[in-house]
């Protein structure tokens, strides 16, 4: 069942929109999932310069991300986790150990994972009810922040959660919190800080390297589990936090036809 109250304040007055959801966290199975239109803290979505009890950690949280990211980290992580040799478990197993992971990165959020996948699937089920894998693809989406845990080697949370972004390349101006890129050992590096890069031009972003975390560790565990989910799910899935392309327009150069294609389906479900 979906509580509707009146509008608070913070919407301000020419806001159309008479109610939200009272409780988030409740899932609707009867196809009354509204969308929430502020989050925990009654700011727009993803607004970093607000104010909020969480800024100064999301903040703090950018700072050591953009500092760490570093091309031969990246490297390191992939060859690491592409060995697949830590646990074994079904999706279900694996959508409730997200209960335990909380996502310092979100300025939205601060509640269980669980309850942020079961939305997302419900959302594109409600708008898109005939594309079941796009319902599964939301999901799992954010499945690998497991990396978290203890059990898969439990990383700390700049090397798991945030947006994403290509290494190996200059760090565009449009990723959250550009400022702390200076102290990233590679912006100083002649051979990854110009437009290219090591890269060339629509080189496909199948060949970028991007920074490491849940979006390409969830990439790999279901392409080695030989998903049959189609490309466009594995481009959701291994993409969704790279901001700077899907919602800045950024790194287009880097894109292949099939690139092109995929990005139609990253913005529906986005
Ligand atoms: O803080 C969020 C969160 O970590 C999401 O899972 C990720 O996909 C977003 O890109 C990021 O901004
Ligand atoms: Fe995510
Ligand atoms: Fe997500």
């Amino acid at each position: 069942m979906t509580i509707l109250i009146d509008q608070p304040d913070y919407f301000g007055s020419d806001v159309e929109a008479k109610t939200v959801v009272a409780n988030e966290t409740e899932l609707v199975l009867d196809g009354g999932f509204v969308k929430p239109q502020a989050n925990s803290f009654g700011h727009t979505f993803r607004d970093y310069a607000a104010e909020s009890e969480r800024q100064e950690g999301v903040e703090n949280f950018y700072r050591k991300n953009h500092i760490y990211q570093s091309f031969d980290f990246v490297k390191k992580m992939r060859e690491e986790y592409g060995k697949l040799n830590r646990v074994e478990m079904s999706i279900w197993e694996c959508c409730e150990l997200l209960n335990e992971v909380v996502d310092e990165s979100d300025p939205d959020l601060d509640e269980p994972q669980i309850e942020h996948l079961l939305q997302t699937a419900e959302a594109i089920r409600k708008d898109y009810p005939n594309e079941d894998w796009l319902h599964l693809t939301g999901l799992i989406h954010d499945l690998g922040k497991v990396l978290l845990l203890p059990s898969f080697g439990g990383l700390p949370q700049w090397a798991v959660v945030g947006d994403t972004y290509p290494v190996g390349c200059r760090f565009d101006e449009s990723i959250v919190h550009h400022k702390y890129f200076k102290e990233n050992p590679d912006y100083n590096n002649s051979a990854y800080n110009t437009r290219y890069g090591i890269y060339s031009e629509k080189c496909g972003l199948n060949n970028v390297m991007m920074s490491w975390g849940h979006d390409d560790y969830m990439y790999l565990v279901a392409k080695e589990n030989k998903t049959t989910l189609p490309s466009a799910a594995m481009f959701i899935i291994r993409y969704h936090s790279f901001y700077a392309l899907h919602r800045e327009g950024a790194y287009k150069h880097l894109m292949n036809d099939e690139d092109v294609e995929n990005l139609k389906w990253l913005h529906i479900f986005k």
